[in-house]
């Protein structure tokens, strides 16, 4: 074992499992063709396996490893790492402690540690763990897991008290290359701290082609890793009034050219003047539910809006989430009402620990109710109250928090990316008279995500790529500029007449009409 700690590349991190081998499969040619294919770090794991046959699989793998260059760490068994000379151990809650394997190791030997509370974390810290495996964090197969899934954002609370620490992290449990970015960004806390990397057994190990496995996992933590910061917008752009309404302005364009497809699974009470308003603004409608076809469907959207008034199907609604997270396509959620009911609260909890948003909006309440605050107070699908003493530090903090942009709805809305907070202050007092003017909200804006996600080139380690800030607040500019017409026009009487008005006047708005008529500010925090 190395005297010296070397550096370790946690990055695609594989437990090996050689019950899990496809039929007719080698392991050594199965764990050879995954190292060719990038797995950076390999721990050998041989539950039943007895001591010599354990030993003889640990030298032959380590033979593969050192051709590679890639550590190897032992499972539990610290005699067969210190037989073998193995870089370190591995080692579980139940297991030895780690002062125990210390006193046993040689001093540069790596230790990780088996964490699934933040609890655990803490005293893996103090006790001197290299690095901790968090989880679980989805559903396995693979292994009989006891404790509580974290799901993606479970990962931010585990990871707290790596803060300030050099201990590594590396998430397990249900991980694949299909929700592998998911989970390397449900991870970030909001100080930039993540995942160092991915821990996986059957993704790789279960392939036909582990080569072409590891490979895949690789080039996404890779990808993920080289793109800083992991939110949906330019971020360290410095955005000024004038560029957000000139960029904006140009998408409405750009809807027209590419005519999106827009999935929404959206509420009963608005589901027909919502497809109407995605008509007028050159997108169409697809208004599907079924768990059943989402993989198909998400194939061909551009954008998904995922409306929470009437929840018919909350696995259509994962599923959805889950297919657009896999292909690339934004995803806008919007909780409404969420904080009226239990079921609610939950369903939008398995929500956001599935899959990741890029936009969330609410008004005050629903948005108190996700941040867990209790600052204001909901009824129904209503907030109550004056709201929030400081809406832009609260919608900053929350886009940190949830990694993606929050919309705040209200007299004045507040978008932020997590870095820059900016206020619209356009709209009718009509709007408030009629019934889903904020799902019409949330369509326009998952409409604005994916004629700006179609304009930009895709990049491997974006969940989307395109500025989804600049898209959410074309989408609430869209709503409220069009309001602000239809209420000026003659024919337009009271909330019975507005309504086919404002989804005309949506139909009509130029780029030009949008940069004069914008109220755009952006709000130091
Ligand atoms: C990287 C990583 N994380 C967690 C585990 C689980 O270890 P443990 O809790 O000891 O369970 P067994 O693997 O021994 O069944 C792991 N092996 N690797
Ligand atoms: C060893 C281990 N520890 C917690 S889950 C797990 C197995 C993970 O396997 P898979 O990547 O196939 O879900």
């Amino acid at each position: 074992m190395a005297e010296s700690k070397r550096e370790i590349d946690y990055s695609v991190y594989l437990v090996t499992g050689r019950d899990l081998l496809p039929p007719g499969k080698d392991y050594l040619e199965s764990l050879e063709e995954s190292l060719r294919g990038g797995v950076t770090i390999v721990q050998i794991r041989e539950k039943t396996t007895e001591t010599g046959e354990f030993l003889e699989v640990a030298r032959r793998s380590q033979a593969l490893c050192r051709k590679f260059n890639v550590p190897i760490l032992i499972n539990d068994r610290l005699d067969i790492a210190l037989a073998i000379g193995a870089d370190g151990v591995h080692i579980g809650q139940t297991d030895m402690p780690i002062a125990v394997a210390k006193a046993l190791l040689p001093p540069g030997a790596i230790i990780g540690m088996t964490c699934n509370t933040p609890a655990h974390v803490a005293q893996a810290v103090k006790d001197g763990a290299d690095y901790v495996g968090v989880g679980p964090v989805f559903a396995t197969q693979t292994k009989n897991v006891a404790s509580p899934m974290l799901g993606v954002r479970g990962l931010q609370d585990i990871l707290a008290p790596l803060e300030g620490t050099n201990v590594k992290a590396v998430a397990i449990a249900g991980i694949k290359y299909t929700n592998a970015l998911q989970c390397l960004y449900g991870a970030v806390r909001p100080s930039g701290l993540g995942l160092d990397g991915l821990a996986v057994v059957s993704d790789i190990v279960a392939s036909h082609e582990p080569e072409a496995a590891a490979r895949k996992l690789a080039t996404v933590v890779h990808a993920f890793k080289s793109t800083i910061p992991h939110i949906f917008s330019l971020s360290q752009h410095p955005y000024t009034s004038q560029y957000i309404k000139e960029n904006a302005a140009q998408l409405f364009p750009a809807i027209r050219r590419h005519g999106p497809l827009v999935q929404q699974i959206t509420n009963t009470v608005v589901t027909t003047q919502s497809a109407n308003a995605t008509l007028a603004l050159g997108a169409s409608p697809i208004m599907a539910n079924a768990p059943q076809e989402m993989a198909d469907i998400s194939k061909a959207i551009g954008g998904l809006l995922i409306n929470f008034g009437t929840i018919q199907s909350l696995d259509g609604m994962i599923e959805a989430g889950k297919h657009a997270n896999i292909n690339r396509k934004p995803v806008v959620f919007d909780p409404v009402g969420v904080g009226a009911s239990q079921y609610r609260r939950s369903s939008a909890n398995s929500l956001l620990n599935t899959w990741q948003a890029t936009v969330i909006k609410g008004n005050a309440g629903e948005l108190a109710a996700i941040a867990n605050s209790q600052e204001v107070r909901a009824k129904g699908v209503d907030s109550v109250g004056q709201g929030f003493k400081n809406p832009a530090l609260f919608v900053r903090d929350l886009a940190r928090r949830e990694r993606c942009i929050v919309v705040l709805s209200g007299k004045t809305d507040y978008v932020s990316d997590g870095t820059t907070v900016v206020s619209l202050n356009n709209g009718h007092p009509l709007l408030g008279d009629i019934t889903g003017s904020g799902c019409m909200l949330g369509t326009c804006i998952a409409i604005f995500c994916a004629a700006a996600s179609m304009e930009a080139t895709p990049e491997d380690g974006k969940l989307v790529s395109g500025d989804m800030f600049i898209a959410a607040i074309g989408g609430v500019l869209a709503l409220t500029l069009a309001s602000e017409k239809a209420a000026a026009r003659d024919d337009v009487k009271g909330s019975g007449t507005f309504l086919p008005a404002l989804i005309d006047e949506l139909g009509k708005l130029s780029p030009e009409e949008v940069v004069a008529l914008a109220n755009v500010e952006v709000v130091s925090v």
